[in-house]
């Protein structure tokens, strides 16, 4: 499951890049106004303990997750950027003009530096954007982004499992929209404890998920998963305050990809088998092609 927080990095990103700012003005002051460089600019680990800098360094790891190259060549570049502050600081600080090679060097560090982070900040509201806030879910737009990237590997077997809560409604009447809430999140957490690396789960819709198991070796395999899913939800029930539980049941319908099926229809296929179910009595897993 997507745990990594991309909406706070996005705002701290926007304050780390104002307090960026506000070190630029103050060479451009010094340089101005033919005053000393404040000792902490002059100092050899200026990137790591400016404020940006530090921003750098706590987010190491969310910036290696989203383009490990590209987080390379953004720490190289303000480490530049700092070097060039210090070269133009020394002759200011003498009070003399500083000189042309390092003012470029800065010029250009700096405008690598932005562009970076132009980068990292559009790719970190797009995976935001992309993830359910209620349960951390990737969503639906994430499912077809990911089919198609598998699609193109070849020799690839997938079985996708549309999984519809039972009674939600009445979930929600009952005990209200919160309680609703987090029976939907203990639904996510209870079946993601069953998945394997090879398997995902996406929320497609309010109350309706899709869990896809990449690398089949049999069909069967896809249909004891869905029925794992069924099963452990079922046994384990929300429980709440006053000791009571709510009893949580969804019906899962499966389908198993045929060769260079699209998406859509895959969807459509274990949808209606879900439909099916629902019809049967719910709290079940159907898998069309046992239908006959
Ligand atoms: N609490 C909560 N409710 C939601 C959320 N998304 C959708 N719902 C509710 O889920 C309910 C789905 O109801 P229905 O589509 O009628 O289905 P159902 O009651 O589960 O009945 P069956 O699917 O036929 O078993 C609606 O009342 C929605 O308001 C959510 O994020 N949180």
């Amino acid at each position: 499951m997507q745990t990594f927080d991309f909406q706070n990095f996005v705002s701290a990103l926007d304050t780390a890049q104002q307090a960026h700012f506000e070190w630029s003005q103050r060479i451009l002051r010094c340089a101005v106004l033919h005053t000393r460089p404040q000792e902490d600019m002059m100092r050899t680990n200026a990137h790591h303990i400016c404020l940006f800098g530090q921003f750098l360094d706590q987010h190491k790891i969310a910036f290696y997750t989203i383009n490990t190259d590209r987080a390379e060549q953004l720490f190289l570049v303000h480490k530049q950027m700092h070097d060039a502050i210090r070269s133009i600081a020394i002759p200011i600080s003498k009070g003399k003009p500083g000189n042309k090679v390092d003012l470029d060097e800065f010029e250009t560090s700096q405008a690598a530096m932005l562009d970076h982070l132009a980068y990292f900040k559009t790719n970190a509201i797009h995976q935001y954007t992309q993830i359910d806030s209620l349960t951390g879910l990737p969503l639906r737009q994430r499912l077809t982004q990911d089919f198609e990237a598998k699609k193109n590997r070849g020799n690839w077997a997938v079985g996708l499992m549309f999984m519809d809560v039972d009674h939600f409604k009445a979930i929600n009447d009952l005990y209200g929209h919160s309680m609703g809430d987090r029976v939907l999140q203990h639904l996510v957490k209870q079946t993601h404890s069953l998945l394997e690396p090879h398997q995902s789960m996406y929320r497609y819709g309010g109350e309706e998920f899709v869990v896809v198991s990449n690398d089949l070796v049999e069909s069967y395999d896809a249909l004891e998963l869905a029925e794992q899913i069924r099963a452990s939800l079922f046994n384990t029930p929300v429980e709440i305050e006053n000791g009571d539980t709510i009893p949580i049941s969804v019906t899962i319908g499966v389908a198993i990809a045929s060769e260079g099926e699209p998406l859509a229809n895959l969807i459509e296929r274990a949808d209606h088998a879900m439909y099916l179910g629902k019809k049967q009595g719910r709290n079940r897993v159907i898998h069309l092609e046992n239908l006959n």
